[in-house]
Order: structure tokens, then sequence, then C-alpha cells
């Protein structure tokens, strides 16, 4: 497994896989890995020749407010998973490899942004779409592999490679949960015990809503029962919605036509948990 570091030798590498008519895939990570990002590495296989990861704390997503700082950082233990998973190349490139001195473009997306994390984090996904539009164009990468926990940023990354003409298919992977139905995330590990053990009560009551939702009920009042019962559990809800699979705009009938998905962010202590399910 060749690990990059700087844009020159990421380059070399990429086309020396690329050798022969071989297609790569890259994994888009900030790195903390898991068995979620395990399951992209391991799909990105599937579907390409060889696949890259991309470990990048980037800057450009997180508020001045936010967790930057005490993101989770494990260089040697992601290594290693990664070499475990059958990666062929680690693009692990400093900030300033990154955003040079005079960087002054970014990429801002429309439709998609707009409410949810695009409201609760003002500026996140210019950060995301950014880094993500660069790692396409820095790896050349024919597949690009995004997890569906994080659906909003999965509709923003795939307007925004349709929108620019960017030749890397975005392909997305299904959520990797606990046993207990908790998505898995790198933030996962700043639950308290108590916090923890109540954590999977966020897909409960997601997985009712969109049941009640699905045999229809009316989409207002599953949504307030499922806010009343996360706050009785001692969450703090930020949203609980019923949306367009792919605009993200919010229903307030379920929809006869085409994909829904229910979307929720709360709090829970420190920790914001995120997730999403299919309706109907
Ligand atoms: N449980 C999961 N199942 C599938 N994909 C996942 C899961 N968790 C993260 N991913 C995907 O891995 C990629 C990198 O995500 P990231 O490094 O932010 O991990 P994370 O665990 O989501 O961290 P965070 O705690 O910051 O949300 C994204 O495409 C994300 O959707
Ligand atoms: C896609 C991504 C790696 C861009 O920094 C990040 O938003 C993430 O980890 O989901
Ligand atoms: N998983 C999305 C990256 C972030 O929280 O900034």
């Amino acid at each position: 497994m060749q690990i990059c570091r700087d844009l020159p030798s990421l380059r070399a590498a990429s086309a020396a896989l690329h050798a022969g008519g071989k297609r790569l895939a890259l994994v888009p990570t900030m790195g903390a890995l898991h068995d979620g990002h395990i399951a992209l590495v391991t799909a990105g296989r599937a579907a390409a020749d060889a696949v890259a990861t991309s470990i990048f704390v980037n800057p450009l997503q997180f508020n001045p407010n936010e967790d930057l700082s005490r993101y989770p950082r494990d260089e040697e233990g992601d290594l290693d998973k990664l070499r475990r998973a059958g990666c062929d190349l680690v693009w692990m490139p400093p900030v300033e490899a990154m955003y040079p001195p005079g960087s002054a473009t970014v990429i801002e997306v429309a439709g998609p942004t707009a409410g949810w994390e695009g409201d609760a984090r003002p500026g996140h996904f210019r950060g995301v779409a950014t880094v993500c539009c660069k790692l396409f164009l820095q790896s050349q990468a024919d597949v690009a592999v995004f997890g569906e926990k994080d659906w909003q940023q999965l509709q923003v990354v795939t307007r925004m490679a349709a929108d620019l003409d960017i030749p890397t298919r975005i392909l997305p992977v299904e959520t990797v949960r606990e046993v207990d139905g908790l998505a898995m995330s790198s933030r996962n590990r700043f639950l308290s015990s108590q916090d923890r053990e109540t954590a999977p009560v966020l897909l409960r009551v997601m997985t009712q809503a969109a049941a009640a939702i699905a045999t229809g009920g009316t989409v207002e009042a599953a949504l307030q029962d499922g806010l009343a019962t996360l706050r009785g559990h001692g969450f703090a809800p930020d949203y609980l919605a019923l949306v367009e699979a792919e605009t993200l705009k919010p229903l307030a009938a379920r929809r006869t036509a085409g994909p829904m998905r229910l979307i929720a962010a709360a709090r829970l202590g420190t920790v914001r948990l995120l997730d999403n399910i299919a309706v109907g």
C-alpha cells in the first residue's frame, strides 16, 4: 500500500494504478476509520481495479465553533485497517498541500445544500464540495465511494459531479450499523456509556415514524410523535423530517412518485448524531 503526502507522488501513483486502462476508486474520509469506512473500501474494490483512500480532516468544512481541533485522529490504526482491507493507495496531504497559500477558489452548490445540515453548519457544504472536487481531480478517480449515512452530503456531491461534468461516478454505500442499530460514526466514541445505550433509540424512532407514514399516517403527526419520544429520552433534536430523497426538499405529505427519505439530526450529550432511512 503506497502512502502519498504530496501531489506529485499522488499523481505518479494514480498514473501507475491507471496503467493499461485500469480503473481507480477513491474513498474520501477524514480518518479515525471504522467498519463503515471499510465497507466503502470493499465497495470500491468491487467497482474498480484499484482503490485509493484519502484521509484529510478538511478545515474548510468546519465552522470556527465546531470540533476541528478535537476531531479524532489515528494515523497508525487507520493505515493498518486500510492495509488489511486491501487498499492500494492512501492520500494524506497536509493542509498546505490541499490549500497552498493564495488558494481562492471554492465550489458553491445550490439545491440540495438548502436546509438541514446546510442550516446547522453554514458553509459546511462549500467546504465538502470544494475538497471533494479537488480530491476527484487530484486522484483522477473513475469512481468515488460515499456512505448513505451522510445522506445530504451524498446528494450534494452527486449534484456537484453532475453539474460540473466531472467524469468520476459517485457510488453510494448503505449505512453500516452497530448490532443495536446505531449508525457507525467516528464521533460515537465521544458518547458517555449511558448515552451510548440511549443512542439506538434514534433509529427506532425513525423506523416507527417511517412505518406510520408508509401506512398512511399523517406526516405531521408521525414527526411530532418522533420528536417528542426523542426529547423524552434526553435527545436534543435539530430536525426529524420527511424529504424528497435527491433534492432534500421537505415533504408535508407522503409522495406518490419518487423516493422519500426520513432524515434526522439530534444531539445526545456532546455528540450530534445523524441518521436517515428510506420511507416506503
Ligand atoms: N456507518 C457508516 N456507514 C457507511 N458509510 C459511512 C458510515 N460512517 C461514515 N461513512 C462514510 O464514510 C465517509 C467518510 O466519513 P467520515 O470520515 O466523516 O466518517 P464518520 O464516521 O461519518 O465521521 P463523523 O463522525 O465525522 O460523521 C463518508 O462518505 C461517510 O458517509
Ligand atoms: C467527504 C469528506 C471526506 C470530505 O471532507 C467528509 O465530509 C466526510 O468524511 O464525510
Ligand atoms: N461526515 C461528515 C463530515 C463532517 O462531519 O464534517
